[in-house]
């Protein structure tokens, strides 16, 4: 049945369309107390000092990939998609550091007569970094317009883990028993970890639960692993670093799936795809595949109709 009243926000970090929209994704994301966990002054400094000298290398990844992000064209999609085929909500998008911003959706979604809203950030595992960080920053702005219910994670979701195997299902041509498989997670501080970030905690149980699930559909991997990319700065941040994990497979096939993401963007189509595949060729790996998020796919749409049921 159809409710115009009804809104079902996703909740993404956004990613740059243009050099100048990369300098306010860096600046954005390294002035939230989420990331940088400083005085708001001695943020801002920290934040500008950052951006100023990640700027332009950071750039060139993107010009690799054809001086875009895909996270934003790809959360397009999907929205529209889900709008589509789920009647019963009216689907928003909301960015973390680029635009569309929460305060500006927010807006929108006032004119067009909302009263009752679903947040779903589209990260499978709660961090403190991303999901608390979107969720903070939309309530922040929403105040007391709508009557929020809010799905914090999904990674125990069995039709959204159906999603992901089918993923490496494609990538292997079911040929599993010739490849080590590699969940790679991006990165956190192992400051933020200890702190009480449960990111970590929960990727284990993904893993855990992705393994018996591949188990069970007779998908034998030489290995399953879990390793985490792009560390930024020279603090400690989560181990085995995805580079000391290729290490291991020298000679061997090895297919990454981008675990910690829902829609492929800079990190998955530069980051994996280019940047690590060179590493994984200087090491000596024989095959290197990498696996697409679920991004729009029919089933992941299916998947969010189970993940907002709210039994
Ligand atoms: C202190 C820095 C960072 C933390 C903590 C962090 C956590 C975190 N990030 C994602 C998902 C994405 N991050 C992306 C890009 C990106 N992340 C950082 C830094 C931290 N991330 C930077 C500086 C950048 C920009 C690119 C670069 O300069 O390296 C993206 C890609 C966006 C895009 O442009 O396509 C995603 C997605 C998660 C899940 C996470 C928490 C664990
Ligand atoms: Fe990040
Ligand atoms: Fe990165």
């Amino acid at each position: 049945m159809e409710n115009n009243k009804k809104a079902l926000v996703l909740l993404n970090m956004g990613g740059a369309r243009r050099k100048d929209e990369l300098k306010l994704f860096l600046t954005n994301m390294f002035n939230d107390k989420n990331i940088i966990a400083a005085p708001k002054l001695i943020r801002k400094m920290i934040a500008f000092f950052i951006t100023t000298s990640r700027l332009n290398s950071a750039w060139k990844n993107y010009e690799e990939i054809g001086g875009f992000s895909p996270l934003n064209p790809l959360t397009e999609k999907l929205v529209d998609k889900v709008n589509e085929n789920i009647k019963e909500y009216k689907t928003y998008q909301v960015m973390r550091y680029t635009p569309p911003f929460a305060k500006d959706v927010i807006e929108d979604m006032k004119k067009d007569g909302i009263e009752e809203v679903v947040l779903l950030p589209l990260y499978p595992q709660f961090s403190t970094t991303t999901t608390k960080s979107s969720l903070e920053d939309f309530k922040a702005y929403a105040k007391d317009s709508f009557k929020i219910k809010t799905k914090g994670t999904f990674y125990k979701n069995e039709a959204f883990n159906k999603c992901i195997i089918e993923e490496i299902k494609e990538k292997t041509n079911s040929q599993a028993g010739e490849f080590n498989l590699i969940f790679s997670a991006h990165g956190l501080p192992q400051k933020i970890v200890d702190k009480g970030d449960p990111y970590e905690k929960q990727m284990n149980k993904h893993v855990k639960i992705l393994s018996k699930m591949l188990e069970e559909e007779g998908q034998n991997f030489k290995s399953i692993n879990l390793a985490y990319q792009s560390k930024v700065g020279p603090m400690k941040w989560l181990d085995p670093s995805l580079d000391d994990m290729l290490e291991n497979f020298k000679d061997e096939n090895v297919i990454i799936y981008p675990i910690a993401f829902t829609v492929d963007n800079s990190e998955t189509d530069f980051e994996l795809d280019i940047e690590y595949r060179e590493i994984a060729e200087e090491i000596g790996v024989k095959e290197f595949r990498v696996c697409k998020c679920v991004n729009d796919s029919d089933m992941f749409i299916e998947a969010i109709k189970d993940m907002i049921k709210f039994k």
